[in-house]
């Protein structure tokens, strides 16, 4: 068991936010985490991340407890994307890029072949190398999310932990990522709110509501009418295409 949460909860000026959530990162895949607003995904995600310490609970981390752990100890297993990021330096798109090595790097250790690969391949899969020598302030919203991918691709994460990466993304980069992160082979938690989305990329889906997580498991276990409509209040019908499902709301 690598990255897990055991009843964990998150508490903010007196109330709660995530709610004795126990949850398992499947063993190689993409699992989906969804929820309507302010239903507790990103506040998870950096509870995973240990970027927040629970109230209640804990996350392991290879089965120590995450609080237990050096930050570059965590960076070295563990990249995690942000909604939004607040970097206002000025770096080029490649030089964000390759702020995603320096956990791997010892003090000692000089700028390598494998560093420069691995910054080069990660601005590659995110088809982000054209813009590379671009300063990050004028990249555009669509851009600076996926050099932030890249960033997090370049640390060459064990488990990586994205907060609705698709947000900025134009139709044809959205369904490059979801491919990309399907085709990683690194364990992944991704926050969406396209349950078609998920659907059709995740191998498990984990749906958030009220800061509990309600269900977990596979597309077709999971996505049903009436849990549709009573976490989203949306009333919707599933079809089954293929080998995948397809949600239709009305
Ligand atoms: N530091 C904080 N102090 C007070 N309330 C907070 C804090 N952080 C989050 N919250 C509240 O906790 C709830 C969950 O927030 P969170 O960002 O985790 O939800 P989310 O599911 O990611 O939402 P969205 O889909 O809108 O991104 C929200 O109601 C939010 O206002």
């Amino acid at each position: 068991m690598t990255l897990r949460a055991e009843d964990v909860s998150w508490a903010a000026g007196g109330a709660p936010i995530v709610r004795g959530v126990t949850m398992r990162l499947p063993e190689q895949g993409v699992l989906g985490l969804v929820g309507p607003n302010g239903s507790g995904k990103s506040s998870l995600l950096r509870l995973l991340a240990g970027l927040r310490r629970g109230t209640g609970g804990a996350i392991y981390l290879e089965d120590r407890p995450i609080e237990s752990l050096r930050r570059k100890e965590i960076a070295r297993r563990l990249a995690h994307v942000e909604q939004q990021s607040d970097i206002d330096i000025s770096l080029t798109a490649r030089e964000v890029v390759a702020l995603g090595r320096l956990p791997l790097r010892g003090a000692w250790n000089g700028w390598s072949t494998r560093d420069e690969d691995a910054v080069a391949s990660a601005l590659q899969r995110t088809d982000m190398i054209d813009r590379a020598a671009q300063p990050w302030s004028t990249l555009s919203g669509g851009e600076r999310q996926r050099i932030l991918i890249a960033r997090a691709l370049a640390q060459e994460p064990q488990e990586l932990l994205l907060d609705e990466p698709t947000n900025h993304l134009d139709i044809r980069h959205q369904l490059d990522l979801m491919r990309l992160l399907g085709n990683l082979g690194t364990r992944i938690v991704v926050a969406l709110h396209d349950l078609n989305q998920a659907a059709a990329f995740c191998d498990e889906i984990a749906v958030m509501h009220h800061g509990q997580l309600v269900k977990q498991g596979a597309p077709e276990d999971v996505l049903d009418e009436e849990l549709i409509r009573k976490v989203f209040a949306v009333e919707a019908t599933i079809s089954h295409v293929g080998c995948g499902l397809r949600v239709a709301f009305f």
